[in-house]
C-alpha cells in the first residue's frame, strides 16, 4: 500500500514524492522505474475484479511527476499509460480508449490546452483533470471552460491526487453505467410506447401484459406526468380490441353538463343548441376503450350515472327515454387520493369498487431514477428524428438530471429536453441548457463545489428575480461568488482572476456576511 507520508513532502513542482521509495511495490507489472523517464508507460495492474477497469492516461513532460502519478493511479486500480508529449498522447488516444486524462497544461510547445480541446471534441465522454502551476491559473480556468472536470495545482500531495482520481473515477463509472443503459434502450424498448427498464417498470409491464388481455375496468394511479394515459393506451393497444377505438375523456377539463352529454350523448332538442342527436363516447367506442382521465374530478351526480351505465351496460342519452347499449371497456385514471375522497364522501364508494377491479400504480420518476437516462435519451432521439439535428448530453447534464427529483415526472423531463435542444448552441447539451429549476436544485442540494452553505445561499440570491433586474452591487457579488464556486473555493485564485487584491476579496466577503473566521488577510 502507498503511504500517505511518502508523498507528503512537496517537491518544487509536481507530486510530493520521496524519490520513488513509496512506489507501490509488487503492484506494477512489466516496467522498471527507468522506463518511465524515456518512453510511454504501459502499466498493467493485478486488479481486484470488483475494481472498474478504467483507463488513465497521464500526460506530463516531467518524468518523475508522470511516473509518480502513474504509480498512484495504478495503485488505485486504474489501468495506466503515460506520455511525455502531445504527439505521444495523440498516438495513444488514437489506438486506445481513455477514460481519464491527467493532463499537465504546461507541455513543451504549449499544446496542453490544444490537446484538451481535441479530446473533448473527439471523445467528449473522457474525463479530464488538468495539472497546473500557480503561474498558469488562467489556463486552468480556460481548461475548466473547455471541459476539464477538475484541476490540481502543482505541487500537490498524494491525498489531493488520490481524491481527484477517486472523484473522476466515480463520475466516469456512473457515466459508463448510464451509457450502457442508453445502449440497452436502443436494442430493447419498453412495452408499446412505454420506456423504462427499472425494476418498477418491469413489474408494471408484467401487470400490463396480463391486464391487457382481459376486459375488466382498470384504475391507473400516479402523480401528474407519470404516464397514466400512456399506460391506458398501452393496455388498449396490446389487448384483443386494439383495432377498435381508444377514446380519451378528460373529466377535469370539461364542465359537468358537457361531460354528461359527451359521455352519454343527447337527443335532438335535449337542450338549446342540440339541433341534432349525438352519440355519446361510451356508445361510440363500440367495443373499444373509453379512458376517463382525472376521474376524481367527476361530480357526484355524474358518478351515480356512470355507475349505473357500467352496471347495466347501457346509457341513457340526455333527453332520451330509451337506453342505448354500450360495450366499451372503461379505464380510469387519477392523481388524487380516491380512498381519501371516498372517506370524505366526495367520491362514491360503489363506483370506486367498480373501477378499481384492477389497480395499477405508476411510481413517480424520482422513485425509479434508473429510468431517467433512458427516457432522456429516448426523447432526444425522438426530437432528432423530427428535426434531423443530432444532440448528446454532457455527462454533467445527465448526472444532474438523474439527481433531480422531477416533481412534474416524465412530462417535466420531456419538456426540459425539448427546451435544452431548442436553446443549446452546439451538439452537446450542457447543464446550463437545462431549465432554471434544475440549476437551482444543483446549487441548493448538491451545492457548488467549494462553497459553504452560506455562500451557496448568497449565489442563489444573486440570481435575477422575476423582473430580471439586478443591481451592480449584486452583479459584483454574484461574479465574486461564482468565480469562487468555479475555482472550487480557491479564494486566492479567485482574487487573482477577478483582478482584485485578496484583501479586497476578503473585505467584500465580510461585507456580504460570509467571510469565515481566521480567513481575513
Ligand atoms: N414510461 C414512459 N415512456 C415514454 N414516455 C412517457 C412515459 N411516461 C410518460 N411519458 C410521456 O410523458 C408525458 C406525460 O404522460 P401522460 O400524459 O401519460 O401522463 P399522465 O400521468 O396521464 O399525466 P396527467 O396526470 O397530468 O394527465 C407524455 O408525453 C408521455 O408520452
Amino acid at each position: 500500500m502507498l503511504s500517505a507520508t511518502g508523498f507528503g513532502e512537496k517537491r518544487e513542482q509536481g507530486v510530493a514524492s520521496s524519490s520513488g521509495a513509496a512506489r507501490p511495490s509488487g503492484v506494477l507489472v512489466g516496467h522498471s522505474t527507468a522506463d518511465f523517464q524515456h518512453r510511454p508507460e504501459v502499466m498493467e495492474v493485478q486488479r481486484a475484479s470488483e475494481v472498474p477497469a478504467l483507463q488513465v492516461l497521464v500526460v506530463d513532460d516531467d518524468g518523475p511527476v508522470r511516473k509518480a502519478c502513474c504509480e498512484i493511479a495504478a495503485g488505485m486500480g486504474f489501468l495506466v499509460s503515460g506520455a511525455e508529449s502531445v504527439p505521444e498522447a495523440r498516438a495513444i488516444l488514437k489506438h486506445q480508449t481513455v477514460d481519464l486524462l491527467l493532463l499537465d497544461l504546461k507541455l513543451p510547445g504549449g499544446g496542453g490546452l490544444m490537446l484538451l480541446e481535441e479530446v473533448k471534441a473527439l471523445h467528449p465522454e473522457t474525463g479530464v483533470v488538468v495539472m497546473t502551476a500557480f503561474a498558469t491559473v488562467s489556463s486552468a480556468v480556460e481548461a475548466m471552460r473547455i471541459g476539464a472536470g477538475d484541476y490540481l495545482t502543482k505541487p500537490f500531495a498524494l491525498e489531493e491526487l488520490t481524491a481527484v482520481l477517486d472523484r473522476a473515477g466515480q463520475r466516469r463509472s456512473f457515466d459508463l453505467e448510464s451509457r450502457k443503459l442508453r445502449e440497452r434502450l436502443r436494442t430493447t424498448k419498453g412495452m408499446g410506447n412505454l420506456i423504462g427498464r427499472s425494476p418498477e417498470m418491469e413489474k408494471l409491464y408484467r401487470i400490463l401484459s396480463k391486464v391487457a388481455t382481459s376486459t375488466h375496468p382498470v384504475l391507473v394511479l400516479g402523480e401528474s406526468g407519470t404516464g397514466k394515459e400512456l399506460v391506458a393506451r398501452s393496455i388498449h393497444f396490446n389487448g384483443p380490441n386494439a383495432a377498435k377505438p381508444f377514446v380519451p375523456v378528460d373529466c377535469g377539463s370539461l364542465v359537468p353538463t358537457l361531460i354528461e352529454s359527451e359521455l352519454f350523448g343527447y337527443v335532438k332538442g335535449a337542450f338549446t343548441g342540440a339541433n341534432r342527436a349525438k352519440e355519446g363516447l361510451l356508445a361510440a367506442a363500440e367495443g373499444g376503450t373509453v379512458f376517463l382521465d382525472e376521474i376524481g374530478e367527476l361530480p357526484l351526480d355524474l358518478q351515480a350515472k356512470l355507475l349505473r351505465a357500467l352496471q347495466e351496460k347501457e346509457v341513457r342519452p340526455v333527453g332520451a327515454t330509451q337506453a342505448v347499449p354500450i360495450s366499451a371497456r372503461v379505464l380510469a385514471a387519477t392523481n388524487r387520493d380516491l380512498i381519501g375522497m371516498v372517506e370524505q364522501g366526495r367520491f362514491r364508494k360503489d363506483l370506486y369498487f367498480r373501477l378499481n377491479v384492477v389497480n395499477i400504480k405508476i411510481p413517480p420518476l424520482r422513485e425509479r431514477r434508473a429510468d431517467i437516462a433512458v427516457l432522456a435519451q429516448h426523447f432526444l432521439e425522438r426530437l432528432q428524428k423530427d428535426s434531423g439535428v443530432v444532440h448528446t448530453f454532457s455527462d454533467e447534464a445527465l448526472r444532474l438530471m438523474t439527481e433531480y427529483d422531477w416533481p412534474g415526472n416524465v412530462r417535466e423531463l420531456e419538456h426540459a429536453i425539448e427546451r435544452a435542444c431548442a436553446l443549446s448552441s452546439g451538439p452537446v447539451l450542457h447543464m446550463g441548457d437545462l431549465p432554471t429549476q434544475l440549476q437551482e436544485f444543483r446549487l441548493q442540494t448538491i451545492g457548488p463545489p467549494g462553497l459553504t452553505e452560506r455562500e451557496t445561499d448568497a449565489v442563489l440570491a444573486g440570481v435575477p428575480g422575476p423582473s430580471g433586474i439586478v443591481s451592480i452591487a449584486e452583479m459584483e457579488k454574484h461574479a465574486i461568488l461564482v468565480t469562487i464556486q468555479q475555482l472550487k473555493g480557491d479564494k486566492l485564485m479567485a482574487a487573482k482572476l477577478l483582478g482584485i487584491g485578496k484583501t479586497t476579496l476578503y473585505r467584500k466577503l465580510k461585507e456580504y456576511g460570509i467571510a469565515e473566521g481566521g480567513e481575513e488577510e
